[in-house]
């Protein structure tokens, strides 16, 4: 992402990274890899929308009534649930990150990872206040606001209650102020892969640490949802959001569809394939730091009743979340979390049934 210097000036396109106006006026950015895929992404909510194979398939799947409209988390693509997945949590439905707007990362700290990938943006998301009154604590502006109140009525209070009030305000600081920088990078690889990486750090200069959930909300575009299977998530436990998070044990096949599904497996492996036998097509997703996988699709009664989702839409899409939720992250002040995501489609190839295993189960 070179080229760009301040965040006030529009940033410069290459080839490989284009700066643009998206749906109602929001920053997008185009990535474009040589062999022709291509990815898109917004900066409200550092959300991609769109992936395309080198053929210009769409890979992932958008809700066509989906509101490109802050506050309204976007419908499809890859929404981030940062600092909380679902409703874990006092904050609102999976996190804010997906509800604000990131910047432009203008100097990242070095990346490990020596990719050859041209086309790729980093992002960046700080505390804002309004976040920093709410998370971790949502209830802590109720705090403030009785010791204020308190305060003001009693305007001649003895020096014991005014020790007390400091010493409050002190723990309040020292206790709940939070804050965090979240820098997310998305590159597009040679072979038109797409990969997430997060890494954020805990930037509290004198508090506490601080923990949260995670998850990238993948919607996967799929042919049709009965003819898809994942495999990877066989005799692993689960906890099931349709039953007050009961724990579970799936059976020994692979995962094929025929009702509602919001299961959140646990201690997943690094790979997990989604085959989809009609397009001949099968997503790879290989994941680091990132535990847990969620598998929903709200399938028809759910579907209607979301504003944002057409009525027969869960037919063509599943989501496959890479996330940690289980055991929450926690960071001290200093420490930074990393968690990686990369997708890819290849096409499967079919015998008697079975995966090719070169290609998914083997392949690199
Ligand atoms: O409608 P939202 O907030 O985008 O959430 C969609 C779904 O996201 C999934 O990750 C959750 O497991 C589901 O419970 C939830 O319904």
């Amino acid at each position: 992402m070179s080229g760009e210097k301040e965040k006030t000036s529009a940033p410069s396109s290459s080839p490989y990274v284009e700066f643009c106006k998206g749906v109602n006026g929001l920053d997008k950015v185009i990535l474009r890899e040589s062999r022709g895929s291509s990815a898109e992404v917004y900066l409200y909510g550092a959300h991609v929308t769109s992936w395309k194979n080198d053929h210009g398939e769409e890979l992932l799947f958008l809700s066509s009534k989906a509101v490109f409209k802050p506050p309204k988390a976007i419908r499809g693509g890859i929404p981030i649930c940062f600092p909380q997945f679902g409703g874990l949590g006092t904050l609102d439905q999976h996190g804010f990150a997906r509800n604000r707007l990131w910047s432009i990362d203008d100097d990242p700290p070095p990346f490990p990872t020596n990719t050859l990938s041209k086309a790729f943006v980093d992002l960046i998301l700080k505390t804002s206040e309004e976040d920093s009154k709410n998370w971790p604590h949502k209830y802590k502006k109720y705090l403030i606001c009785c010791l204020c109140l308190y305060f003001f009525k009693n305007l001649l209070i003895s020096y014991f209650e005014l020790g007390i009030l400091c010493f409050l305000m002190l723990l309040y600081t020292v206790l709940f102020v939070c804050s965090f920088e979240y820098r997310l990078r998305i590159a597009l690889g040679p072979g038109g892969d797409l990969m997430l990486t997060s890494r954020i750090r805990n930037t509290n200069s004198e508090g506490k640490p601080f923990s949260f959930t995670f998850a990238y909300h993948t919607y996967f575009s799929v042919s049709d949802i009965s003819e898809v299977r994942v495999e990877g998530l066989e005799t692993l436990d689960y906890l099931d959001n349709l039953q007050n998070k009961e724990r579970f044990t799936e059976q020994g096949d692979a995962l094929t569809f025929e009702s509602e599904v919001d299961k959140i497996y646990l201690s997943t492996p690094t790979k997990i394939a989604i085959i989809d036998h009609e397009k001949k097509r099968t997503f790879v997703v290989r994941k680091d730091g990132l535990p847990d996988a969620v598998v929903w699709n709200p399938w028809d009664k759910k579907a209607k009743a979301m504003a944002d989702f057409g009525d027969d839409e869960y037919k063509h899409m599943l989501c496959v979340e890479a996330a940690a939720i289980e055991k929450p992250i926690t960071l001290k002040p200093g420490e930074e979390w990393k968690g990686r995501l990369e997708l890819s489609a290849v096409p499967s190839s079919y015998c008697s049934g079975q995966l090719d295993p070169q290609r998914v189960l083997l392949g690199s």
